[in-house]
C-alpha cells in the first residue's frame, strides 16, 4: 500500500520510527511532513492528509501530534475521512474491522514506540468486516452530505 504520513511538531521523532516499521513492512511511504521540532499548527498536517487520502493519492494514512486528538479532528473535517485516535492495538484493529478507519492517529506524548508501531501492525492486519458494520460507516458519510 502507499501510504501517507503527517504530523506537527510534536510527532516528528516517533513519525521517523513509523516510517521505518512500514518500509520494512513493504508499503511505500509519502512524508506530508513536518521534519523538525518547529512548532507548527497540526490543522494543516492533518487536512494535507486528509486531502491525499479523499483523493486517492496515497491508500490510507498515519498521523501523529502530541495526543494525536488535534490533527485527527482536522482530518476528519475532510470528505471521506474517517480518522481514529487510538492508544492501543486492540482499538486500532477495531476501527479497522468496524469503522473502516483510513486513517489511524496516536500521540507522541502519549504512546511509546513500540506501542505506537503495535497499534499501525494491529491496524494494518485487520480487515474491515463490512455487513452491520457497513451500513452504520454508511451512516456516518450521509451525515457528510
Ligand atoms: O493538538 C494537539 C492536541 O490535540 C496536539 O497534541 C498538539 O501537538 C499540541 O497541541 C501542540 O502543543 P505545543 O504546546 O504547541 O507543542
Amino acid at each position: 500500500m502507499k501510504i501517507g504520513m503527517a504530523n506537527d511538531h510534536a510527532g516528528t521523532e516517533l513519525k521517523k520510527e513509523i516510517i521505518a516499521l512500514l518500509e520494512e513492512r513493504g508499503h511505500e511511504v509519502v512524508n506530508f511532513g513536518t521534519d523538525t521540532k518547529e512548532s507548527v499548527p497540526y490543522p494543516k498536517y492533518g487536512e494535507i492528509l486528509g486531502r491525499a487520502v479523499a483523493a486517492g493519492e496515497v491508500d490510507a494514512g498515519v498521523a501523529i501530534c502530541g495526543t494525536g486528538v488535534g490533527i485527527s479532528l482536522a482530518a476528519n473535517k475532510v470528505k471521506g475521512i474517517r480518522a481514529a485516535v487510538c492508544s492501543e492495538p486492540v482499538t486500532a484493529r477495531l476501527v479497522k474491522e468496524h469503522n473502516n478507519a483510513n486513517i489511524i492517529c496516536f500521540g507522541e506524548r502519549i504512546v511509546g514506540v513500540e506501542m505506537a508501531k503495535a497499534i499501525v501492525s494491529a491496524w494494518l492486519d485487520a480487515e474491515f468486516q463490512g455487513g452491520r458494520h457497513g451500513e452504520r460507516v454508511d451512516m456516518i458519510m450521509k451525515i457528510e452530505e
